[in-house]
């Protein structure tokens, strides 16, 4: 398994041989974090950068996974223990995502994960992907996305999971959900988000289309909720995250577990039929090959 090791003001997690302490959850093994005693408490691993302000309240984690922060399994690793560890943190009320790669978001899941592999690498993908999605609908902290680039698919999942979405004002860059186009199908709880934002009818047309939205046409049905100048995006974000903290923090925290707590509990009832459900889908021989032919169309648009 491989290491994560956060160095300066952040925490190291080992594999099962080289135990150091114990108490983290993934099968790793946490060094909890030893903070400085200045405001700011920076950590990076090797594709999750953590920047927490304790004087505002405001975390900034930046994903740098490149060249296109695709969610490979130690991607995913790294994430949920950044926002674990966040969320367990008293001087942490708001978290803000982005991305250190120029024009890219997040590529979506890495496509490699579910191409070529066993099935139980299938599974332990699947339910890293169901963890961060479990931890990130139900954060008890407020989040916003800043989204500067493309976020198609799992890259638009954590955008939509995220309490409110600032997006760049790029007509280049594209969000959706665009399972179908690669010949896969965007599970229950993917769908389930989507309508929770844009509504029944929008997520019929987008989900069965596979669209990708220009920023504007993503404003247009609420599938972000405002655009700003590229170079604005994260000032805006973290504008945006002060005035949500006027808000006491257990008025919003309820509202938000009230609204969202049933579209949780329908994964938390299937998880395992879920993870079932992608290793049979995702094993077969007519996806395997929808899924080359796609990583073969990736490629050879550089030629
Ligand atoms: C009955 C119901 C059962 C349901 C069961 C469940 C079914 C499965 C559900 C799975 C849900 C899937 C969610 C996903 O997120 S799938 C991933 C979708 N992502 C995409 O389609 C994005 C693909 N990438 C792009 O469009 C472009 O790369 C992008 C616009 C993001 C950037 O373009 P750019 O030109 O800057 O970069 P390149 O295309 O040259 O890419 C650089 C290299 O990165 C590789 N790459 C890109 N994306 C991915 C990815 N998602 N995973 C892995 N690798 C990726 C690309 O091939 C290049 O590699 P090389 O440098 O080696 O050529």
């Amino acid at each position: 398994m491989a290491a994560v090791l956060r160095r300066g003001a952040s925490f190291i997690c080992l594999g099962s041989s080289q135990l150091l302490s114990g108490g983290c959850k993934h099968g790793r093994t946490c060094i909890l974090p030893f903070f400085s005693s200045n405001n700011r408490n920076s950590s990076s691993s090797s594709k999750i950068k953590v920047d927490l302000d304790s004087s505002t309240g405001i975390a900034v984690v930046k994903f740098q996974n490149p060249p296109v922060n695709s969610m490979s399994l130690d991607f995913l690793t790294e994430f949920v223990i950044s926002l674990e560890k966040l969320e367990l943190d008293k001087s942490c009320r708001g978290v803000i995502l982005t991305s250190a790669q120029p024009k890219i978001f997040s590529a979506g899941l890495d496509i490699l994960e579910m191409y070529g592999k066993s099935p139980e690498h299938y599974a332990e993908f699947w339910k890293s992907v169901q963890d961060i999605w479990l931890k990130m609908y139900g954060y008890r902290k407020m989040t916003i996305a800043a989204i500067n680039g493309f976020s198609p698919a799992g890259g638009c999942l954590v955008a939509l999971s995220c309490d409110y979405r600032i997006m760049a004002d790029n007509p280049r860059y594209r969000i959706g959900l665009n399972e179908t186009q690669l010949g896969i199908v965007a599970p229950f709880w993917f769908k389930d988000t989507m309508v929770n934002t844009v509504g029944h009818r929008t997520a019929e047309l987008s989900l069965q289309f596979g669209l990708m939205y220009s920023p504007s046409d993503a404003l247009k049905i609420g599938l972000v909720d405002q655009l700003v100048p590229e170079e604005n995006v994260l000032g805006t974000a973290t504008e945006t995250m002060t005035k949500w903290l006027a808000i006491p923090d257990h008025a919003r925290e309820i509202s938000k577990s009230m609204l969202r707590k049933p579209t949780v509990d329908r994964l938390l009832a299937s998880r395992d039929a879920d993870t079932k459900n992608f290793v049979n889908f995702v094993s077969r021989d007519s996806i395997q090959k929808s899924l080359g032919l796609y990583l073969t169309m990736l490629k050879e648009r550089k030629e």
